[in-house]
């Protein structure tokens, strides 16, 4: 890999969101880079979720811009989501599938090479190894979350947003996500939105939210 391939950048300027009159914050800037990791804190309502949907492109800013520079071209939200791993509260999953077809229609559905030992591996990866072929409809919570992990990981996207990561976690599932944000370190990036100090302590950076307003 050569320089202009190992250069990935994340970069927002003057960055501001209202939701009708309501400001959510004014202003922010800052830039993330290749093996770093960002948190972004916040009591709640301070906009931490709203944060993530608009490095993704699920909402847009009221101002200000969001550029990502990888591999010697510039992307914004949009033209990048393609190669964005999202996990949150608002990612759905389909609960008459199991998770080994999650996986196979999220591949087919973007284009990914089918690759049953791939998939294989990511959900044992992930702790659902011999759950392959249960319905989601069975599936706790933390084993839901673990799956969106799965999901997230699917095409091994340089950027990583994770909304309150560990929220529905065990210890046991609390060392996987820390596992999984060490190996994102190694080709990537990655954004946490969350209130707990200890996932909060795997950052390198921290955005603190919330002054302009709380809901
Ligand atoms: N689609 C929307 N329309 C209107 N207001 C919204 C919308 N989404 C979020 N908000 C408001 O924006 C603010 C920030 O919400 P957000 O979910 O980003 O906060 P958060 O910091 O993630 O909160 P929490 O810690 O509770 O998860 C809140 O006041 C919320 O009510």
């Amino acid at each position: 890999m050569n320089r202009t391939d190992a250069a990935l950048q994340l970069s927002w300027q003057a960055l501001a969101k209202t939701y009708s009159t309501r400001p959510v914050y004014d202003q922010l800037a800052g830039e993330l880079h290749r093996g770093e990791v960002l948190a972004v804190r916040g009591p709640n309502g301070a906009g931490k979720s709203t944060f993530l949907r608009l490095l993704c492109g699920l909402e847009r800013p009221t101002a200000g811009t969001i550029a990502y520079q990888w591999q010697g071209q510039t992307y914004n939200p949009n033209t990048m989501r393609p190669w964005i791993g999202f996990v949150g509260p608002d990612v759905a999953l389909y609960r008459e599938l199991s998770a080994l077809e999650h996986l196979q229609f999220l591949a087919k559905a973007r284009g990914l090479a089918a690759d049953q030992a791939y998939w294989r591996e990511l959900l044992a990866q992930v702790g659902l190894a011999g759950r392959e072929h249960e319905r989601v409809a069975h599936f706790s919570s933390g084993m839901a979350l673990r799956l969106k992990y799965a999901i997230a990981l699917l095409a091994k996207p340089p950027i990583l947003l994770l909304d309150e990561p560990t929220a529905m976690f065990d210890e046991h599932g609390r060392q996987l996500v820390a596992q999984l944000v060490e190996q994102q370190r190694q080709h990537g990036l990655t954004v946490l939105a969350t209130n707990d100090e200890r996932d909060a302590a795997w950052a390198d950076l921290v955005l603190t939210v919330g002054a302009a307003a709380r809901g």
